[in-house]
């Protein structure tokens, strides 16, 4: 679905909301009149009347009006709060699906804190904000109140209110720019502090900590100091607000006096007149007070919108069947996220299902690039990936993630337990677990944690070795029985029980008829192999059977090729 489809639809189911917030807002305003009409009816007929029964009547409906009041606004604020539910539960999922596509994309787009512009949107929706903002339009009509009284205490009020909303708007224009600074500094220095602490035995070992921490502290500074210009400013305008607000307590009840002493207005009306300035004003000073939230909320909105409106969701194709494991790649050119620059040119191939493809080459050849290509995470830039003949635009990513099996160079695991990861968090009996143990070799290991499978792993959760970590991460890429299983380098960190485990995980895909692509130097493994492609420069400079393409006298420019695949061990 369109983007950009997705939030004003969810806007549009929030537009009915506001409207029964308007309606309820206006109920509760109205019965706001209930204090002062109360005053006005103690001081100028109860008090002259000396009548206890009046008194005992008016007290009865001014109680029962202010629960109909209470109950009112407790309705309000249910229905923006389910409201606000609603609304995050329809753009939650979509939104999480294009901050991972914004960050496979633009990796330097900071689009996680999406994610909290979705709760800040939320909050103002169901906060004070929303509500202020709703009271507003009740403000004339308790200005033409005091005006009814005597057009003197209508002047002085709305002499305030223009004061109180002025002051409010210097607020808005003096603030706004710096207060966007300082929450982009903020952001920034949150995402290096996030990105950083994720290297922190490097920083330790390394001593980089003094100058990591002075660059973050520069972001942070820098943040604060604009946040500094701002609060000054705002403080300012806030106290002489409250002064001016405090101040037209004493001035109208001063004005009011004055005008009963005069018997022009009764001494209710003083009273009352005193009230309904100080319920116009309470909207303008809610708003004033709760400005920031208000800047915030547009801001997020803003960014929500550019991200829906730019980043493509994911587009729902026709369900295609599992795949055989057929893989092919025309003329690919491959250029990393962001970037136009090609890294990897010209590769073209084909593998049948079932066949082991090798892919070899020196250091920075391309054969990671080639490999993200092959599973989807890198749009090529140009040229075509096909599993079983359809292009990769054409599967739904979590349908062919499920016939998939990739285990990256840097193998990724995540909070969570072990069974969790190896099931990749989807729900998964603990006999698929197993056996996905089991093919990649590894179930004994786990087995030997102290937790087994319940042993809690990445962020928080106990370290593995890296050979560990690998070893979980081939189970990752077993599980479900995929069609395709791709291996960047799954030896990297392997002891030799290690090594041995997945020679006989390959052996036992090659058996089963699985298509496999591994990277990795290995003689062991290439032996494994039907077909190799070599890759130097970012540039396929053979690709064959594995005998003819390695064999030095069975094919020409043989022992060019295995020069080109650098250093080989056995
Ligand atoms: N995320 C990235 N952003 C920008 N450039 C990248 C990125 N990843 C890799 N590259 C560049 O692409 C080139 C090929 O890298 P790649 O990791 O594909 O090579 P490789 O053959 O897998 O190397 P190795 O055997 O060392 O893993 C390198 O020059 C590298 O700098």
């Amino acid at each position: 679905m369109n983007g950009n489809n997705v939030f004003s639809d969810a806007l549009k189911t929030y537009r009915s909301v506001l409207v029964t917030t308007i309606v309820f807002s206006a109920a509760i305003n109205a019965l706001m009149f209930v204090g002062p009409l109360y005053m006005l009816q103690v001081y100028d007929r109860v008090l002259q009347s000396r009548s206890e029964m009046t008194l005992l009547v008016l007290t009865g409906i001014a109680v029962a009006m202010l629960a109909v009041y209470g109950v009112m606004e407790w309705l309000r604020s249910r229905v923006l709060v389910r409201a606000g539910l609603r609304f995050d539960n329809q753009l939650s999922s979509p939104l999480f699906n294009r901050v991972v596509t914004s960050t496979l994309t633009q990796p330097a787009s900071r689009s996680e804190f999406a994610l909290m512009d979705i709760d800040r949107l939320r909050e103002f929706f169901t906060g004070t904000g929303l509500i202020a903002l709703c009271d507003v339009p009740w403000v004339p009509v308790f200005l033409v109140i005091c005006f009814v009284f005597h057009p003197l205490l209508g002047w002085v009020a709305t002499g305030g209110a223009v004061i109180i909303f002025v002051l409010a708007v210097l607020n808005e224009v003096t603030t706004r720019k710096t207060l966007g600074q300082a929450n982009s500094h903020s952001q920034a220095a949150q995402h290096f502090a996030n990105t950083t602490l994720q290297n922190v035995e490097v920083i330790r070992a390394l001593g980089m900590e003094q100058h990591l921490r002075s660059r973050w502290a520069t972001m942070h500074r820098r943040m604060l100091e604009m946040q500094a210009i701002a609060s000054d400013r705002a403080g300012v305008l806030l106290s002489m607000s409250k002064f001016v607000r405090m101040g037209l307590q004493v001035a109208i009840l001063g004005t009011g006096a004055y005008l009963a002493l005069e018997g022009q207005i009764s001494p209710g009306m003083m009273i009352a007149a005193s009230i309904m300035m100080g319920r116009a004003l309470a909207p303008v000073d809610q708003v004033v007070g709760q400005w920031k939230q208000v800047i915030g909320a547009r801001q997020a909105y803003a960014r929500l919108k550019q991200m829906f409106a730019t980043v493509p969701g994911e587009e729902q194709h026709t369900q295609l069947p599992r795949p055989e494991g057929r893989v092919s790649a025309e003329q690919l050119v491959i250029a990393a996220p962001g970037s136009r620059t090609p890294i990897v040119q010209g590769v073209s191939f084909e593998i049948a299902a079932g066949e082991t493809l090798a892919l070899v080459g020196p250091s920075g050849a391309g054969k990671s690039s080639l490999v993200r290509a092959l599973v989807g995470v890198w749009h090529p830039l140009a040229g075509t990936v096909r599993i079983d003949g359809s292009e990769m635009d054409h599967w739904n990513r979590d349908e062919l993630g499920q016939y998939l099996g990739y285990l990256p160079q840097n193998v990724e695991l995540f909070a969570g337990t072990i069974a969790e990861n190896i099931a990749r968090f989807r729900e998964a009996t603990s006999d698929q677990v197993i056996l996905a143990a089991q093919k990649a070799g590894c179930h004994e290991l786990i087995q030997s944690l102290p937790d087994g499978y319940e042993t809690q792993i990445g962020v928080g959760g106990q370290q593995l070795s890296g050979g560990q970590r690998q070893r979980v991460g081939l189970a990752r890429a077993l599980f479900d029985d995929p069609a395709l299983v791709v291996l960047d380098e799954p030896n990297a960190n392997l002891d030799m029980e290690g090594e041995d485990a997945l020679v006989q995980a390959l052996k036992a895909l090659k058996e089963n008829g699985r298509t496999v692509v591994f990277v990795s130097h290995k003689m062991g493994l290439l032996a494994l192999s039907d077909k190799t492609l070599i890759m130097a420069d970012g540039r396929m400079r053979a690709f064959g059977p594995t005998r003819e393409v390695l064999q030095p006298k069975a094919a020409p420019g043989g022992r060019q090729n295995a020069a080109q695949i650098g250093q080989m061990s056995a």
